[in-house]
């Protein structure tokens, strides 16, 4: 039997004591917690500490700086002992070398040093999106390329959606933890997200992880919107 995917619920708030709620309500139902830029600027890294306690810690801050700032950066991050974190991908080769230098120094240990995640193409872009930015390349093209680029340079996953997945897995194999986002349980709104799936079909594509965001923690009752997207990823 393959493995079951994993649910990270996505903490996206810049209140302390909401954060605080969820870890206790959420915190039980998902397999881990991502902190990502909006709490962690609103409520600090000690806050980030503190909600994180207990249990795995995605902490997704995105760094994309000059090969030394990143480094160092994720250097001054080590203590909170994330399982996963992210730069992105398009800092390039050094970049994503010195990051993984970088973790393995700060964790000799390689069972708990946290894996480093390579951030593709952001899935709240889509075509246009992205030839705004001067790709000219599709979404799965840029992913293809950013993901083959960023393993081979020491990255231990990626962040990609769901429609890229079989590529990824064709060209890299297994061993990428593959992490997605832009999952939308059937008949919730897509809000800013563009290259969407639902849980089945992200489970059912070969994703290690994903992530969820609003459709539970803006749900009328988000224990229940969680526990739901687990039995879906459990019979997936
Ligand atoms: O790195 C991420 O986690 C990430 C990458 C990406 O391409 N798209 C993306 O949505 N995310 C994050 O995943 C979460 C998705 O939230 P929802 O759209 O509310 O489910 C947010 O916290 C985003 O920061």
């Amino acid at each position: 039997m393959s493995k079951r995917t994993k649910l990270i619920a996505a903490f996206d708030t810049n209140s302390r004591s909401q954060a605080e709620e969820w870890s206790v309500t959420l915190g039980k139902t998902v397999d881990a917690i991502k902190l990502g830029l909006e709490f962690t600027y609103a409520c600090g890294l000690d806050a980030v500490r503190a909600v994180s306690t207990g249990h795995q810690l995605f902490l997704d801050l995105k760094l994309h700086d000059i090969p030394n700032t990143v480094a160092s950066g994720l250097s001054a991050l080590a203590p909170l002992r994330p399982a996963l974190t992210t730069i992105h991908a398009c800092g390039g080769a050094e970049m994503i070398s010195r990051s993984r230098e970088a973790l393995e120094k700060a964790f000799p240990d390689e069972v708990h040093r946290p894996r480093l995640l390579a951030v593709t193409v952001l899935t709240s872009m889509d075509d246009a999106g992205l030839r705004e930015t001067g790709v000219n390349a599709t979404p799965q093209e840029q992913v293809l390329r950013l993901g083959k680029l960023a393993i081979s340079a020491g990255a231990d996953g990626l962040v990609c959606s769901a429609h890229e997945i079989a590529l990824l897995r064709d060209a890299l194999g297994d061993k990428p933890v593959l992490v997605v986002p832009g999952i939308r349980p059937a008949g919730s709104a897509s809000n800013d997200q563009k290259r969407i799936m639902t849980p089945t079909q992200a489970a059912q594509a070969g994703a290690d992880w994903i992530v969820v965001g609003r459709p539970i923690t803006r749900a009328p009752n988000p224990a229940l919107a969680a526990q739901e997207i687990m039995a879906e990823l459990a019979s997936a």
